[in-house]
């Protein structure tokens, strides 16, 4: 790898397509919003692909998707409620962790790793993920899609996490597994590895600008410190 591990000092870390495979959820929540406004369902492939740039982004596309045409910011509000109330009761259902993530986590603590979880999804989605499925514990600190001005692929949001972290990002490891997170990264001047299985908005991952990839969190190698 072009950076140099030992180097390391902390990592971010992104939820949805790297630790948690949450496909499921966000077609279940989707199509219960869908039903609620009396449109069309899409398919799980569109959704698939549009997962990975915060809940305003899935929204609007697939709204556009379902009805043929963008939609007004009224039915575009309408929408965000019912699919906050669809998404929230049944967050995590329909999703489980990657093999390898509890194991790669444990890595980077033992490691001697500070660990931020930095996602596009909104926090108060996040938080009760990561609690449901035993990974809260890991993270220092947990960022969602809403806790800064901006979301990846903006570098702000990794930028605001190494200074909560309190490391450089030179020395702050970026956790992905899409363009997105490594577009943040390299703006950032944060080293990025992206994971092999997640959603890279419906491209080959491989063929992203990141510094490794893993087909498993569990295979970056790190040594105990
Ligand atoms: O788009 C989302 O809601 C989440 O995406 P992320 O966890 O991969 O950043
Ligand atoms: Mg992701």
């Amino acid at each position: 790898m072009p950076f140099n591990p030992t180097s390391l000092q902390a990592a971010i870390v992104d939820l949805d397509g790297t630790m948690v495979d949450t496909l499921g959820d966000f077609v279940v929540a989707l199509t219960g919003m869908l039903d609620d406004i009396g449109l069309p369902h899409v398919e799980r492939a569109f959704i698939e692909r549009t997962i990975g740039k915060g809940s305003e982004h899935l929204i609007r596309h697939t709204l556009a998707q379902s009805a043929g045409e963008p939609p007004s910011q009224a039915m575009f509000e309408h929408a965000w409620q019912r699919y906050q109330a669809h998404y929230l009761g049944i967050n995590g259902q329909h999703a489980d962790v990657f093999p390898g993530v509890a194991e790669g986590l444990q890595q980077l603590r033992a490691a001697g790793l500070k660990l931020a979880c930095l996602t596009n999804k909104p926090l108060s989605f996040a938080q009760p993920l990561l609690a449901s499925k035993g990974l809260d514990g890991y993270f220092s600190f947990v960022f969602g899609g809403d806790s800064f001005e901006r979301k990846k692929p903006d570098p702000l949001p990794l930028l605001k996490t190494c200074e909560a972290l309190g490391t450089a990002p030179a020395h702050t490891l970026m956790l992905g597994d899409s363009a997105n997170d490594a577009q943040a990264a390299r703006a950032a001047g944060c080293p990025v590895v992206l994971v092999t299985y997640g959603y890279n908005h419906g491209e080959p991952v491989r063929e992203v600008d990141a510094d490794g990839f893993l087909d498993r969190l569990d295979q970056l190698g790190l040594s105990r410190r």
